[in-house]
């Protein structure tokens, strides 16, 4: 497994890592044996380990057994599909390059801009919101199709977020896609988010071919880009084009692997004309035509051979290799144009056809229910059995809306399919294929394919079969690192309570609590904007108008000792007594808490035990030092007492909660905060502001890039000082600087904040007394 994807994984044993680490005892705790161990034990993770795990040889060898199995009517229908997402960092053009696609293969018949001035919007972006603040916050699925060499192609595309704070629609997108365009700027390069979409790529095995947008801008170089690729994302990338022109005076592309120029004509950039390549390129392709063989003789046996042997691969040995090398995640070619400028859009229409998988190219897995959950490899086949994963659930106007990958089998207009979480039987009484917010009714739905349907009563990451007990694995979703209380008119609270209920059925990183000690409601989530738009969506779609209190970080506990305890918890104060003693110890490690007994000799019977482990749960559920989460910590009972008369199951329980409170307290206990991982781009004059806004709020810098206009500058911070960072980042880079940000770990919080959290929490103990 990727390291870079251990973050994801496992943010909370990460932070007890860089917590462990400043204990000197605990020098060896980074071995990655204790990280992959931690991971292991949580089953749904399983799944995506076991399948990062295997390199692509052996998934294809499984692969080429299934396909033997694969009627030859479905070969035909599954090479004509395509399965793509869209992903980039923030404001690279997705949005604006998915509209070119649509209105080139003819889906749409106008093209809208994202922040055009005809105030319609870009077709995928339908959500009001989205439309005013330019930014994609929830992904929408639609389908189009593009003829190449005689074939008619089916594409299903997902648009997905760039913000961070959205990153849960990606993962989303990403969990049922066979492949992606991954969009990067011609000026600003690989940047912070396209490094976190990499990765997210990375760990659901996603194919990519890479676009280098906004070629017409001034600065563009799109071969410091593909050096970028190769560097940053350390992925072999060649182009596979030369641009004809640059920035204003963009005309097209020279597609090097044909040797043949290709004009982007007509107002609307929608004729492709090829002529011959002008004079004044052809040495720059050649030399660009030998770098790509030799990227390729890198990554693919049979170029490598041809190239051992000083001979020139073929157009179609090249072509073959490239789609080999790029399914097998090894390589991404290159495309260049102007989504906005409407220039080579249609090439890489063409390259999804040539290089990015179909269906049946991808290795699938279930886990068989019935059978120890074993794992079994699915055949994208429609004579199979069905299985269909739910990725995505909308409330739209006729209900909710679930989106749904079927990965074998059929789903039917009028058929019944298992929930198998449930185990219910649902009458499918609506098949469409979504255009954005429209929606097309269709009769079935084959294999490989994306669809929606109407009135399942579901949560996303769910499985539906036609009866076997296979389950696709659930998506990992992230800890909340951010909460907010958050208010309501007593008259709208049934409005507030809809609108919640769809959120988080929707949403699995936004949560609601109720927390009794305040009486307040409290919702977390992602970070700041991602709560925001939450609040401002409950407003505009279900007029509930909420006050919000500060943010509030999620804080945890540790120790970063260990201690042992003994604890009496005796009442008699008439009727039936209290007694119940335990001893043990309080320690601290790496992964989730644990609670063992060792306790010999019937000292504490069977059923007070358990209840000693239901003790230790509650305890873990609210710190001993200011009511938080606790983390990675261990407690075993090895000794204790009872009494024949006194000793109850409740006993044992409090006298748990006690004991823990005390060898909690011995261990030398910690309180945790949230690090985020900050990137942060501005123009070169506002260097020094950056630095100092940085430097003002504590945070570590590691690096720092100079490009031509702009610096980025990594830092670890935390979540704590970043409250308001947007406006204090606007105030000082005259608003043109950027920032995205994304939980790293948990960190001991300075000395100082510990006590005043301490101090805070004891005053509020105290006034509920
Ligand atoms: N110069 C230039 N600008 C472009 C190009 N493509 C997109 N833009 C502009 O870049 C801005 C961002 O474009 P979007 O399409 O919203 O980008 P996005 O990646 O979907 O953004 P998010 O949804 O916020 O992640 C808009 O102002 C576009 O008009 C291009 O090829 N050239």
């Amino acid at each position: 497994m990727a390291v870079g994807s251990l973050r994801y994984l496992i943010p909370q044993s990460l932070g007890l890592i860089s917590r462990k680490l400043i204990s000197p005892s605990n020098t060896n705790i980074l071995s990655s044996n204790i990280i992959k161990s931690s991971i292991l034990k949580s089953p749904k993770r399983l799944f995506h380990s076991s399948l990062s795990n295997k390199t692509y040889e052996e998934e294809k060898e499984v692969l080429d057994t299934l396909l033997e199995k694969l009627p030859e009517s479905d070969k035909e229908h599954l090479s004509k599909l395509r399965n793509i997402g869209i992903s980039a960092h923030i404001d690279s053009g997705k949005t604006t390059f998915t509209e070119r696609v649509l209105f080139y293969t003819g889906r749409i018949k106008q093209i809208h801009e994202v922040r055009g001035n005809d105030k319609v919007g870009a077709k995928m972006d339908h959500m009001d919101l989205e439309r005013e603040k330019g930014i994609t916050i929830q992904s929408a699925a639609t389908y189009c199709s593009w003829d190449k060499d005689d074939k008619n192609y089916h594409f299903n595309l997902i648009d997905t977020p760039g913000h961070i704070d959205f990153t849960i629609e990606v993962e989303r997108a990403l969990r049922v896609l066979d492949g992606a365009v991954l969009v990067v700027c011609a000026v600003a390069g690989v940047q912070s988010q396209t490094v976190t979409v990499d990765r997210q790529m990375r760990r659901y095995n996603v194919p990519r071919i890479t676009f280098i947008n906004k070629m017409d801008r001034v600065g563009a170089d799109p071969f410091r880009v593909i050096d970028q690729l190769n560097k940053k994302l350390r992925i072999p990338a060649a182009a596979l084009q030369i641009p004809i022109g640059m920035e204003s005076d963009l005309q097209g592309v020279v597609n090097i692997i044909d040797r043949v120029a290709l004009y982007s004509e007509g107002s609307q950039g929608e004729k492709i004309v090829q002529k011959e390549v002008p004079a004044e390129l052809v040495d720059l392709m050649e030399e660009k035509r030998s770098l790509l063989i030799e990227t390729l003789a890198d990554v693919d046996d049979e170029i490598a051979e041809i190239f051992l042997d000083e001979k020139v691969p073929s157009v179609e040995q090249i072509k073959a290799a490239i789609r080999r090398s790029t399914i097998a995640r090894k390589f991404t070619p290159v495309l260049m144009g102007s989504a906005l400028a409407n220039r080579s859009v249609q090439p890489v229409l063409d390259a999804i056809c040539d290089y990015l998988p179909d269906p049946s190219e991808v290795l699938n897995k279930a886990l068989d229910i019935d059978n120890n959950e074993t794992s079994v490899n699915l055949i994208p086949s429609s004579k199979e059995p069905l299985v269909a994963l739910a990725f995505k659930l909308e409330e739209g106007n006729y209900g909710q809306l679930t989106y749904l990958r079927v990965y074998q089998g059929k789903l039917k207009k009028g058929g019944y399919i298992k929930h198998v979480k449930t185990g219910k039987k649902i009458k499918v009484s609506r098949l469409v294929r979504m255009h954005s917010e429209e929606m097309e009714d269709v009769p079935e739905v084959g294999s490989g394919e994306i669809c929606a349907t109407f009135g399942i009563d579901c949560s996303s990451g769910d499985t539906f079969t036609d009866g076997i007990n296979y389950s696709m694995s659930s998506m990992y979703v992230p800890d909340s690192v951010i909460s907010l209380s958050i208010k309501t008119d007593t008259k709208d609270s049934a409005n507030f309570s809809k609108a919640v209920s769809r959120f988080q059925k929707e949403d699995p990183t936004f949560r609601v609590n109720y927390d009794v000690e305040s009486s307040q409601t409290v919702i977390s989530g992602m970070g700041e904007l991602h709560l925001e738009v939450y609040v401002e969506r409950m407003k505009r779609e279900y007029n509930v108008h909420c006050t919000t209190g500060k943010p509030q970080v999620a804080y945890r506990e540790a120790i970063l000792g260990a201690s042992p305890f003994d604890y009496l918890h005796k009442r008699q104060s008439g009727g039936a007594g209290q007694y119940a003693r335990v001893a043990g110890e309080i320690s601290s490690l790496v992964g989730e808490n644990q609670f063992e007994t060792k306790v010999v000799g019937g000292k504490i019977p069977d059923k007070f035990l358990f209840a000693c482990e239901k003790g230790f749960n509650d305890a873990c559920e609210k710190g001993p030092l200011i009511g938080s989460k606790v983390l990675g910590c261990k407690m075993i009972i090895n000794d204790g007492q009872m009494h024949i008369v006194d000793s109850s199951e409740f006993s044992f329980r409090t006298a748990t909660i006690g004991a823990f409170k005390q060898g909690f307290l011995n261990s030398n206990p910690v309180v945790l905060e949230p690090i985020m991982q900050l990137a942060v781009t501005s123009p070169n004059e506002f260097q020094g502001n950056v630095n100092g806004l940085l430097n003002k709020l504590l945070a570590i810098i590691q690096e720092t890039e100079n490009g031509p206009d702009e610096f980025t500058i990594y830092a670890e911070c935390s979540l704590n000082s970043l409250f308001g960072f947007a406006t204090s980042l606007r105030a000082c880079t005259q608003g043109k600087g950027e920032f995205t940000m994304e939980f790293k770990n948990y960190s001991p919080t300075p000395p100082q904040l510990q006590k005043q959290l301490i101090a805070e929490y004891q005053k509020k103990l105290q006034a509920k007394k």
